[in-house]
């Protein structure tokens, strides 16, 4: 960079005078005359006030010769007889009108915009010399004037001077030549020297011997220019990239060197220069920077498009031959570096250009990618969105009226009751030495919450351990101490109401909070301590273990999530597969089978009681879920709901096997009875799901009456973040159930908590009676179902398959071989893979696999696991089955 501002104070003066200081005593006569220097600017080339002047002085001149000989171009002729040398020519510059007149000029005023300068000025650069080539003059002018003052370089000076040289000799004879063709009228078009050069060279060698010079000269210079500016990038474009893509390399690469910033390079390396760059980096880097200036091959850094194109070939070029230190200088000083070169490093950049462009070529594959989209939106115009409620347009949800009032609703706690509580608490604690600062309560439809804030110093763990003791003095029931409240600073005590007020399903399922409710799979399973209604999202849950002992309302709590759901939901939307071993709890949903039931395929009941049947449904589940996700795989989508956005904006082919998916929730009512009995053949299954499932929208509520460690395994428990606990009978089922007490001090009949993994929230159940959810069950039944129960995936059990052995080989599905080559090409022995990709029904693609594995292709079957498969690959398959053919 130049110096910029006063120079004179800075060190770049004593630097100069420095060597002078080592190389001994300074003469007197100079030192007395230093002080005298240092208050004065300097005007040497190197600090670049004179250069600033120049560079002004040049664009003047540029600007001045612009609007004279513009202003010749119209004025010349009425200006003619005052310029003419026979009339005085510069002579008259200082002449009065008189004087003019009197010397024969018939116009002594000047017209030209810049007065008798003007005209002088360009009758002699004009008429006298070059013609209208004298503008190259303005070009040149303004070059090196722009270049002077602003630092930045439009062109290489050389290549100004010599193309503009060449210009102005070259127009100036051909328009001569033209012009003689045309008139003989006066040459101020070519000047006198294209006048006299033509004319000559007409009397030497002809006017076809004028025009072949002046074509040879033309092609001369154009094949120069042709070789180091333009031929090689244009030819190469032309064969590297499409057409479409040319405008964008080409002005890119000429903007490039036109826009670099510069120093000029034509000034000496003053100590400033030398300063400025050491100062950017260590003295050895200038050295490269020099090398640099030597090997016009080292410039490739000057063309930064490379750089931020994602292939840097240049600069790995510029590194392996500079070594790294000089890779890093390059780059940091690349203004400085592209300074310093001449047009003779050109070639050798514009050689590599091209490799770049090469680089970023496979462009084509993007509006490939579109397609899909394009037709996806053409066919939602056409047919809007897919809408899978058409399929039962007329069904009408629940009313609300199916609902009974249960109790008035209304919480009935005296405040004499109130009083009388606190009264107590306050009393059993100060008899523990326990002081209270304040005391609040919060009535709720079961219990009320006594939040108390003790005296500063009292320890918690002190009130907690009175549990027992103010459970005694208040003789209640069911008090829960909560120390401290999270997030509140408080002790909560939690005491029953005498008169527990029944929270109906209406008076929930009738809030606006859960009329406009936005979630999912929305339940409603109560209230809150604050008398709050609850809704949480079973699909965030996204499990939910239930347990309670018998008679403590989990009936009711499932109940009241099935009746919220239904109450929410399209049967389109959501499907139940309903488990229950006790036969009587869930039989009421029998009359929704058509609308909102799934079972396995040739089940006449869809609500599962037979044990043996449970595990069969449960992997049916299992392979469901697989579908499921190869389905979310196929269409590129992390889980059902985005699955189903894409699916209803027409994205996905159904054709290829896509379908909207509806969520299914899997109720088991009682889960105890099914460990008992099928043990590991259930939690197996239970727990794939619990684990994988709820991506593809399948959700669990399990329920169970003993919440002992070997019903509610660690398997089950660690995949069951939410769990609702009734009333149980002991501390240690509480652990079991939520990993905490508390459960044990319920009151039964809907009181319930629910852990959601952080939270332990007290809630009151709400109640749906029988009757409720038979009148629900039967509004729902009467009206237009689907044909059937949503069908779930065929399962086969282990025992029931057919042996493999007693397939005939030579009957052989058709589908056979190309079974085998999928399943192989894809490593994996899964019937739903080839039900999918070659599009066959389940019981076909069954017998496949059985088929395969009596080939030896796929190993046994493992449960919902998919099958080994026993080629590693295609190769060896092929010679397998080119053997079996022939056998
Ligand atoms: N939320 C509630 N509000 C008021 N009372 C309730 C509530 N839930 C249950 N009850 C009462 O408790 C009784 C038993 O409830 P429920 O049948 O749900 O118990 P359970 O735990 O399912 O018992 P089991 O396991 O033996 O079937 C109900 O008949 C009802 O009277």
């Amino acid at each position: 960079m130049p110096p910029k501002g006063n120079q004179f104070k800075s060190n770049s003066f004593r630097d100069e005078s420095r060597p002078r200081q080592g190389a001994g005593a300074r003469p007197e006569r100079e030192r007395s005359v230093r002080p005298k220097l240092e208050n004065m600017p300097t005007f040497n080339i190197g600090n670049g006030r004179a250069i600033k002047i120049a560079g002004l002085l040049c664009l003047v001149i540029s600007v001045f010769f612009l609007i004279a000989f513009t202003s010749y171009l119209f004025t010349w002729e009425s200006d003619q007889s005052y310029v003419l040398k026979a009339n005085g020519g510069w002579g008259n510059l200082f002449k009065t009108q008189q004087e003019l007149m009197d010397n024969g000029v018939t116009n002594p005023v000047v017209d030209n915009w810049l007065g008798k300068l003007g005209a002088l000025m360009a009758n002699q650069f004009m008429y006298e010399w070059f013609g209208v080539a004298s503008f190259f003059f303005v070009l040149v002018f303004f070059v090196i004037g722009y270049r002077l003052l602003f630092k930045v370089r439009l062109f290489a000076a050389g290549k100004l001077l010599a193309y503009s040289f060449f210009g102005l000799i070259f127009c100036s004879v051909a328009i001569g030549f033209i012009h003689g063709f045309v008139s003989d009228y006066s040459h101020y078009l070519e000047g006198g020297f294209g006048y006299w050069s033509t004319r000559l060279l007409n009397a030497q060698i002809g006017p076809a011997g004028t025009g072949c010079v002046l074509i040879f000269a033309a092609l001369t210079v154009l094949i120069i220019a042709y070789n180091i500016d333009f031929k090689l990038p244009e030819r190469s474009l032309r064969n590297l990239v499409t057409p479409s893509a040319v405008p964008d390399v080409t002005p890119e690469s000429v903007e490039l060197e036109d826009e670099i910033p510069s120093e000029p390079i034509e000034w000496p390396r003053g100590n400033n220069r030398v300063r400025e760059s050491s100062r950017v980096t260590p003295p050895p880097v200038m050295s490269n920077a020099e090398r640099l200036h030597q090997e016009p091959l080292h410039r490739p850094l000057v063309v930064e498009p490379v750089i931020s194109e994602p292939v840097v070939p240049h600069s790995v070029t510029a590194a392996a031959i500079l070594g790294n230190t000089f890779a890093d200088e390059a780059i940091t000083l690349s203004p400085t570096n592209s300074r310093t070169f001449d047009e003779a490093d050109v070639p050798e950049v514009e050689d590599e250009i091209p490799l770049t462009i090469e680089d970023t070529r496979p462009l084509p594959e993007l509006s490939i990618e579109k397609a899909p989209e394009v037709t996806a939106n053409e066919l939602v115009d056409k047919f809007g969105a897919y809408d899978p409620k058409l399929d039962l347009p007329k069904y009408q949800y629940p009313t609300l009226d199916l609902l009974e009032n249960h109790g008035s609703n209304k919480i009935n706690v005296d405040t004499s009751e109130l009083e009388a509580n606190k009264n107590k608490i306050v009393e059993t604690l100060n008899h523990y030495n326990i002081e209270i600062d304040k005391i609040k309560a919060t009535i709720g439809p079961t219990v009320t919450l006594y939040e108390i804030i003790p005296a500063p110093g009292v320890r918690i763990s002190k009130i907690k351990n009175l549990e027992d003791d103010i459970a005694l003095s208040l003789a209640a029931l069911g008090i829960r101490i909560i120390a401290p409240m999270p997030g509140k600073g408080t002790i909560g005590i939690e005491v029953p109401n005498s008169n527990p007020e029944m929270v109906s399903m209406r008076s929930v399922l009738a809030t606006e909070k859960f009329q406009n409710t936005t979630m999912d799979l929305p339940i409603a399973l109560g209230k809150t301590i604050s008398n709050e209604v609850f809704i949480a999202d079973l699909a965030k849950m996204p499990h939910l273990l239930v347990a309670g002992a018998t008679g403590q309302g989990k009936s009711v709590g499932i109940n009241a999530i099935l009746v919220s759901l239904l109450y929410k939901r399209h049967p389109a939307e959501l499907k139940f597969v309903m488990v229950d071993p006790k036969k009587v709890e869930l039989t009421l949903f029998r009359t929704i089978e058509r609308h909102f039931l799934a079972k396995l395929p040739d089940e006449a009941d869809a609500i599962i009681t037979d044990t043996k049947k449970v595990i069969n449904t449960l992997n049916s589940l299992c392979i469901e879920m697989d579908q499921r996700y190869d389905l979310l795989k196929d269409a590129q989508v992390r889980n059902l709901k985005e699955y189903n956005a894409k699916f209803v904006n027409r994205k996905l082919n159904p054709e290829n096997g896509h379908h909207f998916m509806p969520f299914i929730v899997l109720v088991v009512d009682e889960f105890a009875d099914l460990m008992m009995t099928a043990g590991k053949e259930v939690e197996m299954p239970i727990a794939r799901l619990a684990q994988l499932a709820r991506a593809v929208g399948i959700h669990l509520v399990i329920a169970t009456q003993r919440p002992s460690v070997n019903i509610i395994t660690g398997t089950i428990k660690a995949n069951f973040p939410a769990r609702l606990a009734f009333r149980v009978l002991s501390k240690i089922d509480s652990r079991t159930i939520l990993d905490a007490g508390g459960a044990d001090q319920l009151i039964g009949r809907g009181d319930m908590l629910l852990s959601t993994g952080s939270d332990l929230i007290r809630l009151q159940c709400a109640f749906v009676d029988t009757p409720e959810v038979e009148k629900i069950s039967n509004w729902i039944g009467n009206q237009k179902g689907y044909p059937t129960a949503m069908l779930l995936p065929e399962y086969v059990g282990e025992g029931e398959a057919n042996s493999p052995k007693e397939f005939d080989p030579n009957d052989r599905d058709t589908m056979f071989e190309d079974a085998a080559r999928l399943i192989v090409l894809h490593q994996q022995g899964s019937t739903s893979l080839i039900q999918r990709k070659l599009k066959l029904g389940y019981n076909r693609a069954g017998r496949i696999i059985d088929q395969l594995e009596a080939a030896g292709i796929v190993g046994p079957f493992e449960g919902s696991k998919a099958r080994e498969v026993l080629y590693p690959d295609e190769y060896s398959l092929e010679r397998y089955l080119e053997e079996l053919q022939k056998s």
